[in-house]
């Protein structure tokens, strides 16, 4: 199972006069015990692609059995053999997040094969650049439905079957740092991770007596093949990829964060087995950010103000 970011981080760090943050350890590796979720079940939204799947891929290494869940059958299935090369079962169910029905139907075929998920990590989202004043109606409620609505349905029915078992869980958010900051040019997309932030404050307190943790967990820049044409366009206006393969190394990405270089898939699944872990039992209504301060980062001196429409080649409003 490869893992996008890795080579580029490590091949790269002696061409600059400035060493940046260390390289992560390899792939394959964790710092858990062997056999950390033996036995435990793990539901991951969107596990079929990008994040999501890097995400499932630690968990698997780890013991988990793993369902995946996400609207295309296709990629589903090649990413259910994938995972099932690191040795665990998976099982992969086609499901539109935003349809309640669905999200049941998604437990039930969880409970079938493995038992109730006892870990569930919102992953899937929906994302898009746009002008704020581009955008159409249902451009927004795609986006929002999708990344707040789906997961606040999906963590609903999982809270619903642990609180009739009597069972303890673990929820993850996957969010998004312009919750915090708003994100010019992704105005849907901010607020449905603002949302899911505020999911994660709520829920951890109203199931904490339950026995359920709920945390966020939020990427910095980690660039996979799987990345759609929309983001992957909006790389690509950062850092041309001259010289490189589409899917290779861009160094421009890197000079862009304070780390000197993109995080890797694997740093982020990390991140997530440890905070479902048994050693992060009294974390909850907490988010984790995996970015290497890139969320706070600051100029001495302002940059010149460039508008959306301009960052994206559009000319001006109704023209
Ligand atoms: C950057 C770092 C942070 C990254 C965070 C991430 O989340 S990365 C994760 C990224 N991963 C993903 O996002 C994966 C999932 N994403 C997807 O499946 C699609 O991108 C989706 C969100 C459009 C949902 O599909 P769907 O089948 O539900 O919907 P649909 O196709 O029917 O379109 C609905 C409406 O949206 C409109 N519209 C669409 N594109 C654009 C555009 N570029 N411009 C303007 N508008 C656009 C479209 O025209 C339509 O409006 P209309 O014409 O009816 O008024
Ligand atoms: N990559 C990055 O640098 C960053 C990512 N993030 C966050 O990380 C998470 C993963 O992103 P990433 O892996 O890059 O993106 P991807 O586009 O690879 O993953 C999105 C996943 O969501 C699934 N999905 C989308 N809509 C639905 C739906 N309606 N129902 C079920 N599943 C759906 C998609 O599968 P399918 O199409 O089959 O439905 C896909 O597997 C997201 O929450 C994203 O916001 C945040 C900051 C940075």
């Amino acid at each position: 199972m490869t893992d996008d970011a890795t080579d580029d981080v490590t091949d790269d760090a002696h061409e600059r006069a400035l060493p940046g943050l260390p390289a992560p350890a390899p792939l394959g590796t964790s710092a858990l015990p062997e056999g950390t979720y033996d036995g435990a079940v793990v539901l991951v939204t969107g596990g079929g692609t990008g994040l999501g799947k890097a995400i499932a891929a630690e968990f698997a290494r780890l013991g988990a059995d793993l369902v995946i869940a996400s609207r295309k059958e296709d990629r589903l299935k090649a990413a259910r053999d994938e995972l099932a090369g690191l040795g665990g079962r998976v099982t992969a169910v086609p499901c539109d997040i935003r349809d309640p029905e669905r999200v049941t139907e998604v437990f039930d075929a969880a409970r079938q094969a493995y038992g109730l998920p006892g870990v569930l990590v919102n992953n899937a989202a929906a994302n898009f650049p746009v002008p704020a004043e581009d955008m159409s109606p249902n451009a927004w409620r795609s986006v929002v439905d999708i990344t707040l609505t789906g997961t606040f349905l999906m963590t609903r029915e999982f809270a619903r079957r642990h609180l009739a078992a009597g069972s303890p869980g673990s929820v993850i958010n996957i969010g998004a740092s312009y919750a915090w900051t708003g994100g010019p040019g992704f105005a849907h997309s901010a607020a449905a991770k603002a949302g899911v932030q505020s999911l994660v404050e709520s829920l951890a307190v109203e199931w904490a007596p339950y026995g359920i943790q709920v945390n966020g967990l939020v990427p910095g820049l980690m660039p996979h093949q799987d990345m759609t044409a929309d983001i992957r366009g909006n790389l690509d206006r950062a850092a041309p990829a001259r010289g490189h393969e589409p899917d290779g190394p861009r160094r421009e990405l890197d000079a862009r964060q304070p780390a000197l270089r993109v995080g890797a898939p694997r740093e982020l699944g990390w991140a997530a087995t440890f905070l479902a872990s048994p050693y992060a039992r009294f974390i909850t209504g907490h988010t984790l950010v995996v970015d290497g301060a890139n969320w706070q980062r600051r100029g001495l001196v302002s940059p010149e103000v460039v508008t959306v429409r301009e960052q994206m080649g559009r000319g001006p409003f109704g023209e």
